[in-house]
């Protein structure tokens, strides 16, 4: 059978510009349906840029607030800047990232709304496409949690806030996980009084228990923090907003001027109309095994839509998979072990691998725990900035099975862990490796030390050791 294209790409977001380009780039003839008038997608929109230029603007003014105090009008102006530099970076990056860029690569770009027809058609407007193979990369949407009065008042979600016009006074954030502690933080130290609802025992359930919980000690600092505790009902008084909660066994009432919902997100795929491809989900995701192609060979998906993991990153690096998949018939496989992720708080969260309770139930006693206080580190004392860790766990040998840091600038300095991984070097390796004092990373190599003070000084060796010495040198 003829088709008009070897592959065609549903969505212009990080996973699908990455196999577009790649395909492109490799000979392959491409149509890219995008239904926004720009590809980006959420990351260069609503998500990854905007917050983080959100969360600089924000960081720079908490610095000047704290130093020299600021009134509410200075507030009112600064945050408008602060809104202005979010649309700027986005202004920037997407004209590197333009339709142009993708077209002058020799990809056909539809703007439209992609439909399934049949497995190797798809709709896009009025007209019908076929591929000999598709990629789905539509992404996810914010999901919205089944709160009585959530649909009868006005609220906030990442695909709005970066649209605000005015410094709300106050802001109650429902869900503290990545999206609601970031943004929150950053409205706080625009002068916002924030309040995060969160209905689990602490914040950012997915890390590391003990960097979670020295998170949310330093994120009280700024802004008040509320665990296990479930939202009733939400109404509008006057112009706030109600938000009627019990927390624990108390029953409260909290008003704010604008609401945060932040509760996790879904798959986009209902208007893909699956079904007519024969292509089966799973709790809301598009199942794909571990080449990415879906129960219908000629069908991948890569990104936030496949549920995998939602982070740019790995939308790119699942999207270089598909490209020598679907492009070369190679049989590349994904593996999620060495992804790393950032959470951009003040201080900095770095995740690799596994949290300190599930090493432990994995490996037991085999497992090894190094953890150094960044108030035992040098540069950190200097810049008197001592709140946080570093922890890495391997195995006994020094295999890496994860490594957590809390503390300024860690997402930058915690890679040379997730770089020793991929290159399947032992922790202890980095002891060797001469870094320039003081840098921030010395805190590494302190804490390699300690992988060899484990076995130099509590172990059988020791005695030997000693008796060699005096002995002979
Ligand atoms: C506030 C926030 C901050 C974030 N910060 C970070 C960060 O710092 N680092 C990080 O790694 N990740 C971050 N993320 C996550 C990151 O944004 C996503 O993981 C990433 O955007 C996923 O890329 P994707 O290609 O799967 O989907 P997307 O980027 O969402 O792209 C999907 C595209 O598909 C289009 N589409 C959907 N359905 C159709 C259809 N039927 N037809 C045609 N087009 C369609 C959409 O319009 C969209 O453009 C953040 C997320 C949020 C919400
Ligand atoms: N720096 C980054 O890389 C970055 C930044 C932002 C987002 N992201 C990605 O986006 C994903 C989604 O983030 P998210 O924060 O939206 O989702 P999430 O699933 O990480 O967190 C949602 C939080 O909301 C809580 N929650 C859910 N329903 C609630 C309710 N009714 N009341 C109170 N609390 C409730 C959950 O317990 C959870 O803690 C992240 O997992 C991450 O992959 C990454």
């Amino acid at each position: 059978m003829n088709y008009d294209y070897q592959l065609a790409v549903i969505g212009g977001g990080a996973g699908g510009l990455t196999v577009a380009a790649g395909a492109a780039s490799f000979g392959s003839s491409v149509a890219l349906i995008e239904q926004q008038s720009e590809v980006g997608g959420d990351c260069l929109h609503y998500g990854c840029i905007p917050s983080k230029a959100l969360i600089q603007a924000a960081g720079e003014v908490n610095v000047t607030a704290q130093q020299a105090g600021l009134t509410e009008e200075q507030y009112n102006y600064i945050f408008k800047n602060a809104m202005k530099c979010v649309s700027e970076a986005i202004d920037d990056i997407q004209s590197h990232d333009s339709k142009q860029r993708f077209i002058d690569m020799g990809i056909d770009i539809y703007q439209h709304t992609a439909r399934f027809e049949d497995e190797h058609t798809l709709q896009v407007g009025q007209e019908f496409i076929t591929a000999k193979r598709i990629v789905i990369a539509t992404g996810s949407s914010p999901t919205l949690p089944s709160i009585d009065g959530l649909d009868t008042v006005p609220y906030l979600t990442n695909e709005s806030i970066f649209n605000l016009k005015e410094r709300p006074s106050s802001l109650v954030v429902i869900g503290g996980g990545i999206v609601g502690v970031e943004l929150s933080q950053a409205m706080a130290h625009l002068g916002v009084k924030v309040t995060i609802l969160e209905k689990s025992d602490h914040i950012l359930s997915n890390e590391d228990t003990e960097i979670a919980k020295m998170a949310q000690n330093i994120l009280s600092e700024d802004l008040t923090v509320m665990t296990r505790t479930q939202v009733n009902q939400v109404e509008l008084a006057g112009n706030q907003v109600c938000v009627h909660f019990t927390e624990g066994n108390h029953k409260g009432t909290i008003e704010a001027s604008q609401l945060l919902v932040a509760t996790g997100r879904r798959a986009n795929i209902k208007s893909l109309q699956l079904g007519n491809a024969g292509v089966d989900t799973k709790e809301g995701t598009i199942q794909v095994d571990h080449h990415l192609r879906t129960n219908k060979k000629h069908i991948y998906a890569v990104g936030d839509c496949n549920g995998s993991m939602p982070f740019t990153h790995v939308a790119g690096m699942e999207g270089k998979t598909v490209v020598s998949n679907a492009v070369f018939g190679l049989p590349s496989k994904v593996s999620y072990e060495q992804v790393p992720w950032v959470i951009y708080t003040s201080p900095e969260i770095y995740h690799l691998g596994l949290t300190e309770l599930e090493a432990k139930a994995k490996y037991g006693h085999e497992l090894l725990t190094f953890k150094t206080l960044l108030e035992d580190s040098d540069r950190f004392i200097a810049e008197r900035n001592t709140s946080g860790i570093v922890k890495v766990m391997t195995k006994s040998n020094g295999k890496i099975v994860g490594a957590h840091a809390f503390g300024v600038g860690a997402g930058e300095w915690m890679q040379e862990v997730g770089t020793l991984q991929s290159l399947n070097k032992k922790f202890q390796t980095l002891s060797n490796v001469i870094h320039p004092y003081p840098a921030r990373n010395n805190v590494l190599s302190q804490t390699a030390d300690l992988y060899w003070r484990d076995k130099l000084f509590n172990s059988k060796w020791n005695h030997a050791i000693r008796w060699y010495v005096r002995k002979f040198r």
